[in-house]
């Protein structure tokens, strides 16, 4: 390539969100690809969603699903974006059919964590005393902290990583503590804040489907942009997290319904890949369970894996659970 060819070619745009999380994300992003293309130049766009205007209307009742993801898309297709670096868990599992999810990196940790609030004793959710409030907006890990810990109580809490760190410190504040996912956290350098790491192992809740993991969303056909984002892709990591998202798409529940997943490579040299998956009722009563093992080398085998538990998933009654909530949901269009 010639030097003046070089320089006129345009910036490689990256769109995201507008929240400190989503700009640290798009950052490391651009620093990969700075590393794997020093001949490029790029340029991050910062979009201020939908979701991020409307802080009132509890999450669950939002009839889209993607309130974060449609702007940006916009974007994208009529061109004014190149790439889009999304949480892989706010993207919904249909994507617009003008885009493709392109690359997924190495996840971070996808587990949920544990914040308590500034100047309390305690540790753990299995200390938390008897009437303790949890802040979380999200039903998947409500419905599943009730099913475990009835003596806990829930109060909504919305808001951008730092906003929700500051409501759960306020000493006015209804707060004892709060769920967040453990990447989010760790990426805005508040990881000192975290009492309990969540998962099966300790506390006894799955995260969601791609938590703590990436998406890179590009427009269809830009073979381009493919080829680029393709060397940041992490193949342990898309495997898990196709897997994680089929199972999401064979259930059909969007981002907000109580599923929770956990996926861990179990033999190595072998790929077997194991999901666990849980499909609670709003106020935990009910809850059905199930666990797969399969060799995963392709992302066919992870999306069949992932279709295989969703439909023993429903066989044993999650299709109930899923109706019963979308019964007390508005009507979606
Ligand atoms: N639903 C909001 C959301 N989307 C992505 C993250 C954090 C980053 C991640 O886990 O991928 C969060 C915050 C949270 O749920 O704690």
């Amino acid at each position: 390539m010639t030097e003046q060819s070089q320089a006129t070619q345009p910036p490689l745009r990256i769109g995201t969100r507008r929240s400190n999380l989503a700009v640290v994300q798009a950052e490391g992003i651009r620093d990969s690809l700075e590393r794997i293309a020093p001949e490029r130049t790029f340029e991050i766009e910062a979009l201020h969603t939908l979701g991020d205007k409307d802080k009132s209307t509890e999450l669950y009742n939002f009839g889209a699903k993607n309130l974060w993801t449609a702007e940006l898309e916009e974007k994208l297709t009529s061109g004014e974006l190149d790439v889009v670096v999304h949480c892989l868990k706010d993207m919904p599992t249909r994507l617009p059919d003008s885009c493709d999810l392109a690359a997924i990196p190495l996840r971070d940790d996808p587990r949920d964590a544990l914040i308590i609030k500034a100047g309390l004793p305690y540790t753990s959710l299995q200390t938390l005393p008897e009437g303790a409030v949890v802040g979380t907006s999200s039903v998947r890990r409500s419905a599943q902290l009730r099913r475990l810990y009835p003596h806990l109580q829930f109060a909504n809490m919305r808001g951008n990583v730092e906003t929700r760190i500051a409501k759960v410190d306020n000493p006015e504040g209804e707060y004892t503590c709060m769920i967040m996912s453990a990447a989010g956290l760790e990426r805005v350098g508040l990881k000192h804040r975290i009492s309990q790491y969540l998962g099966s192992k300790d506390g006894g809740i799955f995260h969601a489907v791609g938590q703590g993991a990436l998406g890179l969303e590009i427009r269809k056909g830009d073979t381009k942009v493919l080829e680029l984002l393709d060397k940041l892709a992490d193949e342990k990591s898309t495997l898990a997290c196709l897997a994680e998202r089929s199972l999401l798409y064979t259930l059909e529940g969007g981002c907000t319904v109580p599923i929770g997943v956990e996926t861990e490579w179990v033999d190595e040299p072998n790929h077997v890949l194991r999901m666990r998956a849980i499909v609670v009722s709003l106020d935990g009563t009910q809850s059905v369970e199930d666990s797969i093992d399969a060799a995963v080398k392709t992302n066919d085998e992870a999306r069949k894996l992932g279709q295989e538990l969703a439909e023993r998933l429903v066989k044993a009654g999650a299709d109930a659970i899923l109706k019963e909530i979308n019964a007390t949901r508005p009507p979606k269009d």
